[in-house]
């Protein structure tokens, strides 16, 4: 008789808790921590108070903090740290993993330096290992509390795509599978830059149309870029793209959201990063798709505002001037 499937998630953040906890539904699963006291109040309490606070996970959940120990029997490995400690992590992992387990991204970032999807990196450390990620609107807390979601497996192979759906699924979290990896993977990152426009905006107090507008000429950046990388258009109306986009620009519980607000407050990037004990990739990548909009001649003049308020070049309220000024061109064009 076949034993049951063993998930590990890396990174016991918000999202990287909240994916392993719906994984123990369906699974025997161990989350890597790097800190001991988490891992003690995840096996003895079933709680991660530092990243979510007052909620209940899975009560099979395992932690260790041994990374040997978390990959000896791994099946699926998910990786749930953030972009920029990505690589350094699948290093890690690289001597201690078995050859054919396949990988899953939970990050929204881009390398810094290298402009890399999470699955590039994968392929480049763990060459020969099935890559793909899980992405969608999912506000770690919502999904944790049991509300009504969705989200994709994006993975070249459907098969194998078909293979993990399961694994995630719940009859409140349904799981889609796409086989357009890169449409799927570039979603994230860039919603987050918009997002962090959007934030701005509620912050200096502008209206329902203004907010309405960022996010539908973001889409319109965020889907110019992602096809000259190679996406499909259709995959950015769907989950990883329109609907974690509208997600991430709406909700008061978006991280990236509240960065371009405290941009609105007068804040500079070094006091908000300073504040906050949770990643908002937006901040990190908003360079990285400035360099990528400038190689493929891709017109962003929303990321391009976010970009110069997050390098400090000028603050929030000239951001805002700043697209006013642009000239309007045919909607489906630039600008
Ligand atoms: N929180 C969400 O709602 C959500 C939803 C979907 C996707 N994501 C994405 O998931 C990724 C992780 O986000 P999160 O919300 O869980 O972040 P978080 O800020 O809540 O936690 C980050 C975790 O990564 C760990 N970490 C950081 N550097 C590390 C390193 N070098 N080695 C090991 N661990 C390290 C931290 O200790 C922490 O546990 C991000 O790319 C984020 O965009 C987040
Ligand atoms: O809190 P944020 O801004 O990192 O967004 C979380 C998720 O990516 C939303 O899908």
């Amino acid at each position: 008789m076949s034993r049951p499937m063993r998930v590990t998630v890396l990174g016991a953040g918000s999202w990287g808790t909240t994916v392993a906890s719906l994984a123990a539904r369906n699974a025997d699963t161990l989350i890597w921590a790097r800190r001991a006291s988490t891992v003690e109040q995840i096996n003895r309490e079933h709680r991660n108070e530092d990243y979510l606070k007052g909620l209940a996970l899975h009560r099979k959940l395992r932690a260790t903090t041994s990374l040997e120990e978390a990959l000896r029997d791994c099946d699926v490995l998910v990786m749930g740290v953030p972009s920029h400690s990505f690589r350094a992590t699948l290093k890690q992992v690289a001597p201690l993993v078995r050859p054919w387990v396949p990988v899953i991204s939970l990050a929204k970032g881009l390398e810094q330096g290298t402009q890399r999807r999470m699955t590039e990196i994968i392929h480049e450390e763990l060459p020969g290992h099935p890559a793909g990620l899980l992405a969608g609107p999912n506000i770690a807390r919502e999904v944790l509390q049991g509300m009504a979601a969705a989200a994709v497996v994006a993975m070249p192979d459907e098969t194998i795509a078909r293979a993990l759906q399961p694994l995630f699924s719940s009859s409140v979290f349904r799981v889609y599978i796409n086989t357009d990896v890169i449409g799927s993977e570039l979603g994230g990152p860039l919603k987050n830059v918009i997002a962090i426009s959007a934030g701005m905006g509620q912050g200096l107090g502008v209206g329902e149309n203004t907010r309405a507008m960022v996010i539908t000429r973001g889409l319109a950046e965020i889907t110019r870029l992602g096809v000259a990388l190679g996406g499909r258009a259709e995959t950015f109306s769907g989950l990883t793209g329109l609907g974690d986009l509208l997600t991430t620009c709406m909700s008061p519980l978006s991280r990236n959201r509240q960065v371009g607000e405290q941009y609105a407050a007068g804040k500079t990037t070094a006091e908000i990063v300073a504040s906050m004990n949770m990643v908002a990739e937006g901040i990190k990548t908003s360079s990285v798709v400035m360099e990528l909009a400038g190689t493929y001649g891709v017109d962003m003049p929303i990321a391009r505002e976010v970009a110069a308020v997050v390098k400090g070049e000028h603050g929030a309220v000239q951001a805002f001037r700043g697209l006013r000024r642009l000239a309007a061109g045919a909607e489906q064009e630039s600008g």
